[in-house]
């Protein structure tokens, strides 16, 4: 297949000012990833807007939403324009601020939801992401407020009196280990009153990174009823379970934590069936001394942007078409990034990546672009290697490493 590019677009065979030939490899859509943490500004030990840009662009993306929980948090118009410059500064993927939804992500006044909106940032996706917004009048008043330009809210669906002191899933596992466990219904019952206030506000909200069957359900139900519900799932909630806990290696610590074999099964038919409209990765870097400690004082989260894609061929198999709507087209509508997603055709930003399909490569933390290593797949043989990304017609990665 030959892709004709002119002025960092695709056109017509003919009209082009370069042309890029993708030999054996599987041309996708840039993908895009709805939930990144960068860390910048605050922890640029752990990731910058720079290396965490590297690491998406080797993983396929073309634009990545950052997570507001940084340090300051991105709650006011000047913090999500200091990200959206840095990502441009740059310049290897599209970085799209997410903004917090309260003041300093703590639950009890709303955030510069409009003028964020207004920014150069132009924010539409706003997030306590790390924290539940518990307080259900804030959670209607965001939705009202974002009603307004069509924004979204994101909620990480925690009910925090039923997590207090959770180490990990509350099951026979967590039974076992004598560790305080999280329990499902912790996020199925913030779930399902959000669908409600949803419904109530007739606004748009998205619920990140969904780990069990009842979730699933509750979802599929309030999509049957017309509520305007997006959902997410993570690479690493569609693969690994409660049972790696028993490592006692900080690695399988995650918010929401690995759950059953069961509920991987629904996640996976829910993606599958479309009541998951995306995977997202929770890319949550962290430095040696947040995770390389014991269980109980290691942050929560793991690396995700340079595997997400292998996982996700692993996961889903070659289903070119789903992968290229869960992993592109849809976090870009949801997103509201107008120039991501598009299937690659004249007219389309020429945003895409180049994939090998019979390649197999093994995970090194150590290899990676992140400045982190909290990979859970280290030296796990994946399928699938990103070889060339896109951006605008630009170069980005280059036989598998990264241009800038
Ligand atoms: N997903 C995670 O396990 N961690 C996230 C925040 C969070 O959701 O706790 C992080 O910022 O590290």
């Amino acid at each position: 297949m030959k892709i004709y590019i002119r002025d960092g677009v695709i056109v017509e065979k003919g009209q082009e000012d370069r042309l890029v030939d993708t030999g054996g490899l599987v041309a996708l859509p840039g993908l895009v990833d709805l939930h990144t943490h960068l860390r910048e500004p605050g922890r640029e030990d752990a990731e910058t807007v720079l290396s965490g840009s590297r690491a998406a662009a080797l993983g396929g993306f073309t634009a990545v939403c950052a997570m507001a929980n940084t340090s300051p948090v991105a709650d006011t118009a000047g913090v999500v324009e200091q990200v959206y410059r840095l990502g441009q500064e740059a310049g290897l993927v599209d970085v799209q601020p997410i903004g917090a939804v309260t003041v300093g992500l703590a639950g009890e006044r709303l955030a510069e939801l409009g003028a964020m909106a207004d920014s150069r940032a132009r924010v539409r996706v706003f997030s306590d992401d790390g924290h539940c917004v518990h307080d259900p009048r804030l959670m209607r008043r965001a939705l009202e407020y974002v009603k307004a330009f069509d924004g979204v809210i994101a909620q990480h669906a925690e009910e925090p009196r039923l997590t207090e002191g959770a180490q990990m899933h509350e099951g026979t596992e967590s039974a076992r280990l004598g560790l305080t466990g999280w329990p499902a219904v912790a996020e199925e019952s913030i779930i399902a009153r959000d669908v409600l206030l949803a419904a109530h506000v007739g606004a748009r909200l998205h619920i990140c990174h969904v780990s069990t069957a009842g979730s699933v359900e509750i979802i599929r139900q309030a999509k049957a009823r017309g509520i305007r519900v997006t959902a997410e799932v993570t690479p690493h909630h569609l693969l690994l379970t409660h049972e790696l806990a028993g490592s006692y290696d900080p690695v399988y610590k995650v918010n929401p934590p690995l759950r059953t074999e069961r509920d991987v099964n629904a996640l996976r038919e829910g993606l599958r069936d479309g009541t998951i409209d995306i995977i997202a990765t929770d890319h949550a870097p962290h430095a040696a001394e947040d995770k390389e400690c014991e269980w109980a004082y290691a942050r929560p989260g793991m690396l995700g942007l340079e595997t997400a894609l292998s996982i996700a061929i692993h996961v889903l198999g070659q289903d070119w078409e789903l992968i290229a709507d869960r992993m592109s087209a849809a976090p870009a509508r949801i997103a509201q990034l107008a120039n991501h997603g598009q299937p690659l055709r004249p007219g389309s930003p020429a945003n895409f990546t180049l994939v090998d399909p019979a390649a197999r490569w093994t995970v090194e933390p150590h290899g990676l672009a992140s400045l982190s290593h909290n990979t859970p797949y280290a030296g796990m043989v994946l399928p699938g290697r990103v070889v060339h990304t896109y951006l605008r017609g630009e170069q980005t990665v280059a036989d598998g490493k990264v241009t800038k």
